[in-house]
């Protein structure tokens, strides 16, 4: 038999509720298809994820399917379905059309430091609430933060994530994350805190953002891994006495004398044209049951209401969620809370 049919015949279940598109991206043992939800019509992102290719890095898949399922915010892109096949996972998330963070710098040389604090803004109000829920992402870098349709950012790939079982403030010993963002202390192979090695790498990431090129940057890993627990970087001249004592501040190799994202969140650098603290609570809390999404489920599956509500407080991650995920982004980007009945 071809393998097309057989591959179809195992993804029937993705088939039966999405229109499946292009490849968009592909790296490392996954590939990202555009795709349409075919009962809202809402465009949707599908990582396609062949397990054969895996090996001990399901667990990694596994890890970052836990963590989307618990983590809701505006500025984290949103898991909405799983499905699980005998060769393939596939998980269904939210729609980022203007690609990743290290494009966009790329392609602008670097950004003013009026569009990076817009930017880091919204880094640091996914930051905090990715701590706030006991998480540690332990990947930040430019290209695991896409662009959404509202030139607004989406923090992605949780699969190097932690969540210490004794807290975020409990030591971590795994070393992982890209070399040129990760802090001192992972590279001395020293017990770490998940949230201080972020604030770090959030420093890279700024930096990027304000100068187009990296702080710590050499082919040589030995040696790059030297100048990083140096923590002995250039400012380039254009850069605002405001932006490089924050950079200083975040770059600190000692974690403990290194700002917290708490301070960060009304930090005068973070505040300067804005007045106000970064707002970092969700928007869609977990667990929110949105009335007018129930409505249109019930009537669309003919189902009562309370059975329908009882339906989606499973969060199983099936249809079901993706389908009230779906209609709850149409409603909060102004768009008709209505289902598309099928034939
Ligand atoms: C939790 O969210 C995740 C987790 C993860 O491990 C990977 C991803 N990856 C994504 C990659 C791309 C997109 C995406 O929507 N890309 C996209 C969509 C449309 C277009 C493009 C990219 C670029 N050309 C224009 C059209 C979404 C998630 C997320």
């Amino acid at each position: 038999m071809p393998v097309e049919r057989t591959t179809e015949f195992r993804a029937e279940e993705l088939y039966k509720y999405y229109k499946v598109y292009e490849t968009i991206g592909s790296g490392g043992f996954a590939k990202v298809k555009l795709g349409r939800h075919i009962l809202t019509g809402e465009k949707v992102a599908i990582k396609i994820i062949n397990k054969e290719d895996l090996g001990d890095d399901l667990s990694r898949v596994k890890l970052e399917i836990e963590a989307m399922k618990n983590l809701s915010h505006q500025h984290i892109c949103r898991l909405y379905q799983v499905i699980e096949t005998s060769t393939q996972i596939f998980m269904v998330l939210e729609h980022c059309p203007g690609g990743d963070l290290f494009d966009y710098i790329i392609a602008k040389a670097r950004l003013s430091e009026e569009e990076t604090r817009v930017f880091f803004r919204q880094i640091v109000s996914a930051m905090a609430y990715v701590h706030s829920q006991g998480y540690a992402h332990r990947d930040l870098k430019p290209e695991n933060i896409l662009i959404d349709e509202d030139h607004n950012l989406k923090l992605i790939d949780f699969g190097l994530c932690a969540k210490p079982k004794g807290g975020l403030g409990y030591e971590l010993m795994t070393c992982c994350g890209t070399p040129a963002y990760v802090a001192p202390e992972l590279i001395q192979d020293r017990a770490y805190i998940g949230s201080e090695a972020d604030v770090w790498s959030m420093g890279v990431l700024l930096f990027a953002l304000l100068c187009g090129h990296l702080p710590f940057d050499d082919d040589n890993c030995v040696v790059l891994y030297r100048k990083i627990t140096r923590g002995k970087y250039d400012n380039p001249h254009w850069l605002s006495p405001g932006s490089v004592l924050l950079l200083n501040q975040m770059m600190q190799v000692d974690p403990k004398r290194r700002v917290t994202v708490r301070q960060l969140l009304d930090h005068p650098w973070v505040m300067k044209d804005h007045n106000s603290p970064v707002e970092w609570y969700s928007r869609q809390p977990l667990g929110h049951i949105d009335e007018d999404c129930i409505t249109e489920m019930a009537v669309n599956m003919k189902r009562s209401r309370e059975s329908t509500t009882a339906l989606v407080r499973e969060w199983r991650y099936d249809h079901t969620t993706a389908t009230y995920l779906l209609l709850l982004s149409k409603k909060q980007r102004g768009k008709p809370v209505r289902l598309c009945p099928q034939p």
